[in-house]
């Protein structure tokens, strides 16, 4: 069983010169982190305005023009030469060794060598790239960078608390953390425990969120947690009542010692909201009392502070307005889950530390997330026409795809850059694992249309020392793997698609930490680099308030056949005339959709007719409510 200090382990000298722990959690010397290849990439180099990019992604280069001809910005070179890449390997060997980034501290490589920009696409950006630099440093100061909420993005002062505007910012966060690290503790060795078992303790943790509440926890536990960890965790991320029952079902009598986190930053999400609704109608139905396993990850004073403050729950731990709900991760929504899991939750903030430092260097080669941001600009033309293909070549490494797809594509895909142009920007972000999808999509990858680049993310440590085995003269399993990876890296490549390669040691809390810290600082760069707000989500609410609207509609469409029901005798109607009584005439195939879902669960509606031919259908209720339904 995990200790406290397991979970919360101060070992680290890198860990305490960050000064991300409060005296109670860590203490020490400090480490810097060191730099390594600090070449500066560019120098006095002249500077080229590009022309209009959007319209250059977007062009396709007539059959008769020369390669390169004709074109006076980097992109537009490349349009032209219609993404052939170089294919030499003396020189290819060159640009590998020139370019490849390296974090010795991280055990971290970055080989972006196989995407194809020049030095003159570099040298362009540059003017681009410094402003991103600048507008990350004033986000870090606390500039409100997000305008259109007028909020401050604060993720980074999770891991080094020294770097928030406030002293109060910076109590807050190093408060939580020993919040987080004491009651993890407690829950682990028994001195928090399930009431209805005295003498036991919790076994598992049920998780109750949506989007950022729940994609970081689910990879960070996919990836982390021990095999035989102190809680176990499940999920419930949908209001699909369906996959809810099968969770509550697989806890069965453990229901008894599971500890229920519910995270929500608004605290009003209804997804989560109704997660909430049926544990705690499980709960009931098993005589238990939710109160006394119930925990709460929200902003203070929201619905869901409020709800577990009145009725008690064990434990609230706060969810700051700075942060996102897809940068969470380092927060007390991914870190409580994760210290419960017993993963060392501090090694994991050394390794994002040490990240953002690296990442603060405005020198470009020395600069991973500037390395990926620019590579993402190159692959897909500033505007997204490329899509990232994410393969990690280790299963535990399997939810990282659809971590990151959140976290870029909700960043990056907005209608309207920060000058109010419509830009539509985006990158869209698939991918499972390799060499699984090998068997997958590869194929298309490799033969069909081209619209993608690729990201290996490569694991060096097949197995923990001591474990592995030949399973024929020379080879193990993990080579295999390795020679998938790099085959499929070298195929690809011989058909001009472009990859860049991750490369950590092992699948440790330090690298997880890195690696999402990489990511949410390309991110960021990104969106300064295409000129967009990368910390709001607008686009999310049309879908929420149409939701709300269907399900006011069918409360109208059920008093309307409640009246019609209650007659005598019953008078069944059309969907006409259901639509007709509800005003709502052009709602009328919504309607007809809502009625046959109802019909599909027995919920008293019954409906004559042939469903196929929808005008046929005459609907009236099984039983009449002559009391208001909704009351
Ligand atoms: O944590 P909350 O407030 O429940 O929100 C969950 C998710 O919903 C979103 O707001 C999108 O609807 C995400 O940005 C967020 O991570």
């Amino acid at each position: 069983m995990a200790s406290i200090s397991g979970i919360c382990s101060s070992s680290s000298s890198a860990l305490k010169s960050h000064k991300i722990f409060p005296p109670a959690c860590a203490g020490g010397k400090n480490l810097r982190g060191a730099k390594w290849a600090a070449t500066p990439l560019i120098g006095g180099a002249t500077r080229q305005r590009g022309g209009p990019l959007r319209s250059v992604a977007r062009d396709t280069p007539p059959a008769d023009v020369a390669l390169g001809a004709g074109a006076s910005t980097p992109l537009e070179k490349k349009q032209k030469s219609r993404g052939g890449v170089e294919k030499d390997p003396v020189v290819l060997w060159r640009r590998y060794v020139d370019w490849l980034y390296q974090n010795k501290e991280l055990g971290l490589f970055l080989d972006v060598s196989r995407i194809g920009f020049t030095d003159e696409f570099f040298e362009w950006m540059e003017p681009k790239l410094q402003k991103a630099f600048a507008d990350m440093r004033e986000l870090e100061k606390g500039a409100i960078a997000n305008p259109d909420e007028g909020r401050m993005v604060g993720h980074y002062w999770l891991r080094n608390p020294e770097l928030s505007p406030t002293a109060f910012l910076r109590f807050q966060i190093q408060n939580t953390l020993v919040s987080i690290c004491e009651f993890a503790g407690k829950v682990i060795n028994g001195e928090i425990k399930p009431p209805s078992c005295p003498t036991g303790r919790f076994t598992q943790v049920l998780s109750v969120g949506i989007g950022g509440s729940a994609l970081g926890p689910q990879f960070v536990a996919e990836a982390l947690a021990p095999d035989n960890p102190p809680l176990k965790i499940r999920f419930i991320d949908n209001t699909d009542p369906a996959g809810i029952d099968h969770q509550i079902a697989q806890l069965g009598p453990e229901l008894a010692s599971t500890l229920v986190i519910v995270i929500s930053k608004s605290g009003g999400t209804p997804e989560t909201r109704n997660g909430l609704l049926e544990v705690q109608k499980a709960f009931r139905e098993a005589g238990l009392d939710f109160s006394k396993q119930g925990v709460a990850i929200t902003q203070e004073n929201s619905l869901l502070d409020n709800t577990a403050r009145i009725e008690g729950w064990v434990a609230r731990f706060p969810m700051f307005d700075w942060v996102g709900g897809r940068t969470s991760e380092m927060s007390a929504v991914g870190l409580l889950p994760a210290a419960l899991q017993g993963i060392d939750i501090k090694e994991m903030l050394v390794g994002a530390s040490i990240m953002d430092e690296a990442n603060r260097s405005t020198v470009v080669k020395n600069n991973p997330a500037a390395l990926l941001a620019l590579c993402w600009y190159w692959a897909s033309d500033g505007v997204g026409s490329k899509d990232m293909v994410v393969l990690p070549y280790k299963d535990s490494l399997l939810l990282f795809s659809r971590y990151l797809q959140q976290l870029v594509m909700e960043s990056l895909g907005k209608e309207f850059d920060l000058d109010g142009n419509r830009v539509n920007q985006g990158l869209s972000v698939y991918g499972n694992k390799g060499s699984t999808d090998q068997h997958a999509y590869i194929q298309q990858l490799r033969e069909g249309v081209h619209n993608f680049f690729v990201t290996f993310i490569e694991v060096l440590r097949d197995r923990p020392p001591g474990h592995d085995w030949e399973l024929e003269p020379g080879v193990t399993c993990g080579d295999y793997l390795f020679g998938m990876m790099q085959g499929t890296r070298a195929a690809l490549y011989s058909n001009d698609r472009e990859s860049i390669t991750v490369t950590v040691q092992e699948v440790t809390p330090r690298a997880v930490g890195a690696l999402i810290a990489l990511y949410e600082r390309a991110v960021g760069l990104y969106a300064s680099l295409v000129n967009i707000n990368a910390y709001h989500q607008p686009g999310v609410e049309a879908g929420k308030k149409a939701a709300g609207e269907v399900l006011a509609l069918q409360k109208r469409v059920l008093t309307i056949l409640n009246e019609a029901s209650c007659k005598e005798p019953v008078e069944p109607l059309t969907l006409e005339e259901i639509a007709d009584r509800c005003h709502a005439a052009e709602e009328i195939e919504m309607i007809y959709k809502i009625i046959a879902h109802m019909a599909a669960n027995d919920r008293a509606i019954i409906a004559e007719g042939n469903c196929g031919s929808p005008r046929s259908i005459k609907v009236f209720l099984g039983e009449c409510n002559v009391d208001d339904l909704f009351t």
